[in-house]
């Protein structure tokens, strides 16, 4: 154990006489004290202000990081398995040292993030200096730091392993780190997250080249299949599009050397000699040599649509038909915008919606979001803004029915200093103003009161506002978006609403659908779950509960599910949800499961006899599972895709199939 004085003197012993360095201290480390002190001019002693980054770059690093971020998800979610129990923080950092994502303990979380290990943190080396994530960035490989390790006094309490997150090129994407308060083994913790590391890297190779073919080798037969076996990427043509770390180790061969030459230049078997053996029941591996060195390894192939093995550390613990984010929607090769994101699954209605707004994302349309309460139009609104050029100005958002109707005036447009009673000395910049450059979301716009529509219409037309008190008009630029619950023409009608603001505002009008419609319901009720369970906690949820919250009709829609899984979740006696966890306010609604079936069975349907006898053995299999598309989806081995068009042939509308039908 250290004093303060002697942390700080040990580390400039140390830096100023190299040679005389204690021979415990790791190269690595009296390495990164130097940069720290010479490069950083950072002080062992100082206490610095956790650097944290603004909400929005934080959500813009999320944004562009999101594949890894979605693949690293269920990796994190086993590591936080493995070390139960201990007091200790799973973060995933950027490559900046940015923490994008932290998990942990619940009881050490919020001791952690008052050591500034929470989500927007920067764990760079310049910030904290000597530390896992920042140091595993800088010496790109897996690195331990303990205690007295850390260059900060004020870090020594702690002991980290950090790996770093590499693309098939070789550039660091992100770290992953677990770092605790107990003395871990850190060793062990580190191959715990190295092994992390590898799975998550294979996932994202994998999501990257999906529907494409995949060749998995290893030196040793026992090791085809795990995480440290090799994959290559191949075309049609056997030609090879990517290949992992691991392929790339073992071949000694760089990726670019790898990429676009045949596979026979590396090994002397062809795609369909290894894939042969992929539909015997027991996955046959192959020997294969190796076309350049003559080394033998051992291969499989795996054909496009194959279940392919991404190897991972421990299964993570949920229910078996707990609804699984729908791999389509959840992630892909790109990316996917925080407005594509609000779809979890098969939505017609909702894939509409985010094409339509795609479509005028970047043009001056203003959009007007309808939908029941809940149906999450504000947070329609934010994604747009976030996924639009606008995306690091403000947001601002205004209720136009929560604001007395006296204030309201001054609130959007602003006012010059004394210009009514009570107003403040220095004036105050209107909602409006405030939002220049970025997007302004009014709410509720049908209680907007009659006399101010008026004055909104103008600031539209003209784009620029004059604060009460000022004769002055000052130029802005906003993105538009009003959103309403109450029927405008009906408003019109009865002389509450203008009709030329209504023309004004509805440059694309977007319904949004209630839940009780939507396609991708169990996935949403899925993807909240996941929300609530931010201690780290892998929360699930038994099958008939899930059906349950499926068939219920939600009359206070995504909000009120959110609420009611919240609650769930605080209630609970067990991880594992059941019925008894219902709130009988919802469970009083349910309707048994025999009685969805009559809408599905007596639709109004012209097929002929053999369509009628597959829409019969398919309606049967879909009983038999649930309903669950991804069971019928590999008991029929098609796509998920394939079945929703064959159920849309044959007239089987799943969403009637579940709905009760009473609410
Ligand atoms: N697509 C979604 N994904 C996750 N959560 C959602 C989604 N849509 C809505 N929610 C949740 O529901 C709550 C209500 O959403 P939001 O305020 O956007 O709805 P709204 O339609 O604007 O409601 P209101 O008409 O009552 O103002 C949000 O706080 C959010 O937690």
């Amino acid at each position: 154990m250290f004093t303060k004085d002697h942390h700080s003197s040990r580390i400039r012993a140390a830096v100023e006489s190299l040679a005389a360095a204690p021979p415990q201290i790791p190269g690595h480390i009296i390495d990164s004290w130097l940069r720290c002190m010479r490069d950083y001019d950072l002080d062992p002693d100082a206490l610095p202000e956790a650097c944290i980054v603004p909400r929005i770059d934080l959500e813009s690093r999320q944004y562009k990081l999101a594949q890894v971020l979605n693949e690293a998800k269920a990796e994190m979610t086993n590591l936080v398995q493995q070390i139960a129990g201990s007091s200790y923080a799973i973060m995933l950092a950027d490559a900046d040292g940015v923490v994008m994502n932290c998990l942990g303990d619940p009881g050490f979380t919020h001791a952690a993030s008052k050591a500034g290990m929470m989500s927007g943190a920067v764990w760079s080396e310049r910030h904290q200096g000597t530390n896992g994530m920042g140091t595993a960035l800088l010496e790109k490989r897996p690195t331990v730091v303990q205690r007295y390790e850390h260059f900060l006094f004020r870090n020594t309490g702690l002991t980290c392993a950090a790996a770093p997150i590499f693309d098939t090129d070789g550039k660091v994407l992100a770290v992953l780190d677990v770092s605790g308060e107990t003395h871990l083994a850190p060793r062990h913790v580190l191959d715990l997250v190295s092994m992390s590391v590898h799975a998550i890297e294979n996932r994202i190779f994998v999501k990257c080249f999906q529907g494409k073919r995949f060749m998995h080798f290893h030196s040793r037969p026992e090791f085809v299949g795990t995480l440290s076996a090799g994959i290559l990427a191949l075309d049609e043509d056997d030609c090879i599009l990517g290949a992992t770390r691991h392929a790339q180790l073992q071949l000694d061969v760089e990726a670019r050397a790898l990429i676009g030459q045949p596979l026979e230049r590396f090994f002397n078997v062809s795609f369909e000699s290894l894939s042969r053996e992929v539909v015997r029941p027991n996955r046959q591996i192959t020997p294969v040599f190796d076309a350049r060195l003559g080394r033998r390894f051992f291969a499989f192939g795996a054909e496009p649509g194959a279940r392919i093995i991404v190897p991972a550390g421990a299964v993570v613990r949920v229910s078996p038909s707990f609804a699984q984010p729908n791999q389509n929607y959840m992630e892909g090769a790109n990316p996917r915008s925080p407005l594509q994101q609000l779809q979890y699954g098969p939505d017609a209605a909702m894939t509409r919606i985010i094409a339509a707004a795609t479509r005028v994302l970047e043009r001056d349309v203003p959009i007007l979001l309808r939908g029941e309460t809940g149906t999450g139009k504000e947070m329609f609104a934010k994604a747009l803004h976030r996924s639009s050029r606008r995306a690091d100005c403000p947001f601002v958002a205004i209720n136009c029915a929560s604001i007395p109707e006296a204030l309201i005036e001054a609130e959007l447009f602003g006012y010059k200093s004394g210009a009514f009673t009570g107003a403040s000395k220095e004036g105050q910049r209107g909602k409006i103003f405030q939002a220049n450059g970025g997007t302004l979301f009014l709410d509720e716009i049908g209680d907007m009161p009659f006399a101010l529509q008026a004055r909104l219409l103008r600031v539209l037309e003209e784009r620029e506002v004059t604060p009460l008190g000022s004769e002055t008009p000052v130029g802005i630029d906003i993105r538009l978006v009003s959103a309403t619950h109450c029927d405008l023409l009906a408003k019109i009608e009865s002389r509450e609403f203008r009709e030329d603001l209504y023309y004004r505002l509805q440059g694309l009008t977007l319904m949004l659908p209630p839940l009780r419609e939507r396609g991708d319901r169990r996935e949403l009720i899925a993807h909240l779950l996941r929300r609530e369970q931010s201690d780290g906690v892998a929360l699930s949820m038994t099958p008939e509960l899930l059906d349950a919250l499926d068939s219920y009709r939600w009359p206070g829609n995504v909000r009120q599910l959110r609420n009611v899984l919240r609650t769930m979740v605080a209630l609970r006696s067990a991880d594992l949800l059941t019925l008894e966890d219902l709130p009988p306010e919802i469970a009083q609604c349910l309707v048994p499961r025999s009685a969805m079936q009559d809408c599905v069975q007596n639709a109004d349907l012209e097929l002929n006899p053999l369509k009628s006898a597959e829409r019969e053995a398919l309606l049967q299999v879909l009983h038999a599972a649930r309903w669950n598309i991804s069971t019928v989806a590999r008991q029929l081995d098609v796509g998920r895709n394939t079945l929703y068009r064959k159920l849309e042939r044959l007239h089987i509308d799943l969403s009637n199939a579940k709905k009760p039908l009473k609410p």
